[in-house]
């Protein structure tokens, strides 16, 4: 057995006669370098090269007690899914002191990202051990290299003894961990069908060959900013988490991976909001379909089925399905044919609950109406939706959130209880009072609003109680007494006339938002 003293001095003889080598091929290569063909001298040169550096590889490989895998950014002709995933891996890796970085951004990504630059080393540890990461880029070489792409790969050097953990646990972990990290990065869209833009170039899918246009969903709702009943947003929360992570329960108890909710309540009180809250929490793309828009159920079934998954399909205010109806009678006798097959409500549920359900996976759908009781009752069959939420009137607990969002304070300024108080007496929609809370920057002077806001509807709701106990009074009277003459008769039907215009008035102030 040699000891390391002869092995050093015998590699150091094998490089020294290396370096003789290569310097008599020197002097040889400039002598024949003008008699040689071209061909001929660069199929010598790289026999040469390949020869030595094999050598000196396996020899030298053998008394190191480290090893390199290389991850090549293709595989064949495809991309290796290791090199994209160590590259978006590493970006969160490297060292803040580098001199040089390379900073990038797609139209699929909100915030700019960095990336090594060529020869750039990251260091990264492990369950306890030490891997050094190094990307390396190959220009191709002069004239030669005329037609060949330039080749980039990583290099992966850790100690050989930590091999199988690598291969078998820290790679995988690369992967996982990419997969989060482009998830995060990614920025949600909206697609619509009568949007001109399609910002969706990368992956190249997603827009159902031209029937889908998308814009990036910029929306900056989240769920802490919603004001609603703390312990519906906890259950919806809880609700999406769970839907998320129960792919394979899915799959076992033979159910396709969808969820569907319908939120209902009246205008202006954050049911778009809360799909762009579900959707900014999730990262699902979001498909906001216009049921009038659409003629047939065989075009909603094609519009349908180009749709991604990991997404939501939003059809808001379903009960407008009544026209569904009326446009199936008016198709009818615009085409005159029998075998056009007509959009109805019963085509897009049965749609939904079949063809759509079997094909993609993670896929949310969600109706949302102001009127639940005016909903065709195939809709609210037990089963068809999984969960009916219903979004109210600002509550005191919503109103916190509301100040805090907008102004900034929390529930010890002094004006706070006496808005809480009429909040309680009243229906106001939240996006009334925001409305209100956004008229100044000063946040007594926007408080002061809201409460005048809230006392004025407090009037009118004393007035219209005051119109309704003096309209059962006089009707009682008039029930009561047989004599009454025309004049009061005149008098209470003028009350009540008056009071059916008080009910009919729209709820002023509170306009019909599309926020999606
Ligand atoms: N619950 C809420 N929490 C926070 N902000 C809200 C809430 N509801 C409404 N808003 C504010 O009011 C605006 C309009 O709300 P949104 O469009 O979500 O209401 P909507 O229920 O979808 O109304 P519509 O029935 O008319 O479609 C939102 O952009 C938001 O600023
Ligand atoms: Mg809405």
């Amino acid at each position: 057995m040699q000891s390391f003293g002869e092995m050093q001095s015998m590699a150091t003889n094998i490089f020294s006669a290396y370096a003789s080598v290569a310097a008599s091929m020197m002097l040889y290569r400039s002598m024949v370098n003008d008699i040689i063909p071209e061909p001929v001298k660069s199929f010598f040169y790289s026999t040469f090269n390949r020869f030595f550096k094999s050598f000196f590889d396996r020899f030298f490989g053998k008394l190191s007690t480290h090893m390199t895998v290389v991850v090549d950014e293709q595989n064949g002709f495809t991309r290796n899914q290791i090199y994209d995933a160590a590259e978006t891996y590493l970006r969160t890796m490297i060292n803040p002191d580098a001199e040089r970085l390379k900073a990038n951004k797609s139209s699929k990504q909100k915030n700019i990202s960095l990336s090594m630059e060529k020869d750039q080393q990251v260091v990264d540890s492990y369950k306890g051990f030490q891997l050094k990461w190094q990307f390396i880029l190959v220009e191709p070489d002069g004239d030669k290299g005329k037609f060949q792409a330039e080749r980039r790969y990583f290099e992966l050097t850790f100690e050989k003894q930590n091999r199988d953990i690598v291969l078998n646990d820290y790679l995988p972990f690369v992967l996982a961990k990419a997969k989060e990290i482009k998830e995060n990065e990614r920025a949600v869209k909206l697609y619509t069908r009568d949007c001109p833009f399609n910002n969706d170039d990368e992956d190249g899918g997603g827009n159902g060959g031209g029937y889908w246009g998308c814009v990036n969903l910029d929306h900056p709702v989240t769920f802490d900013k919603l004001a609603m009943d703390p312990n519906m947003k906890r259950a919806i929360i809880e609700d999406l988490d769970r839907f998320v992570r129960r792919k394979d329960y899915y799959r076992k108890v033979g159910k396709a991976w969808k969820r569907g909710y319908l939120l209902y309540g009246p205008p202006g009180t954050g049911k778009s909001s809360l799909i762009a809250a579900m959707a900014n929490y999730l990262k699902f793309d979001v498909y906001d379909l216009e049921l009038t828009s659409l003629y047939s159920n065989s075009e909603l079934r094609r519009i349908l089925l180009c749709t991604n998954n990991k997404s939501i399909l939003v059809i808001e205010d379903i009960d407008c399905s009544a026209q569904m109806h009326d446009r199936e009678r008016d198709t009818q006798s615009d085409h005159g044919d029998s075998s056009y097959t007509k959009l109805t409500l019963s085509g897009l549920l049965n749609f939904i609950d079949g063809l759509w359900s079997t094909c993609g996976d993670e896929r949310i759908i969600i109706f949302t109406t102001n009127h639940k009781d005016k909903l065709d009752p195939a809709l609210l069959r037990p089963g068809r939706m999984d969960m009916h939420i219903h979004m109210g009137y600002c509550t005191p607990a919503g109103f916190d959130v509301l100040a805090s969002n907008y102004l900034g304070i929390n529930d010890d300024h002094r004006l706070v209880p006496e808005i809480k108080r009429l909040i309680r007496e009243v229906e106001i929609s939240p996006a009334e009072l925001a409305e209100h809370l956004m008229r100044s920057e000063d946040a007594d002077l926007a408080l002061e609003g809201v409460i005048d806001l809230l006392k004025q509807k407090e009037e009118e709701k004393n007035e219209m109680l005051d119109d309704e106990k003096m309209s059962d009074d006089v009707k009682e009277n008039n029930e009561s007494d047989e004599g009454v003459d025309q004049g009061k008769k005149r008098k209470s039907g003028k009350i009540m006339r008056d009071l059916t215009k008080f009910r009919r008035r729209p709820n002023r102030g509170i306009g019909k938002r599309k926020m999606l």
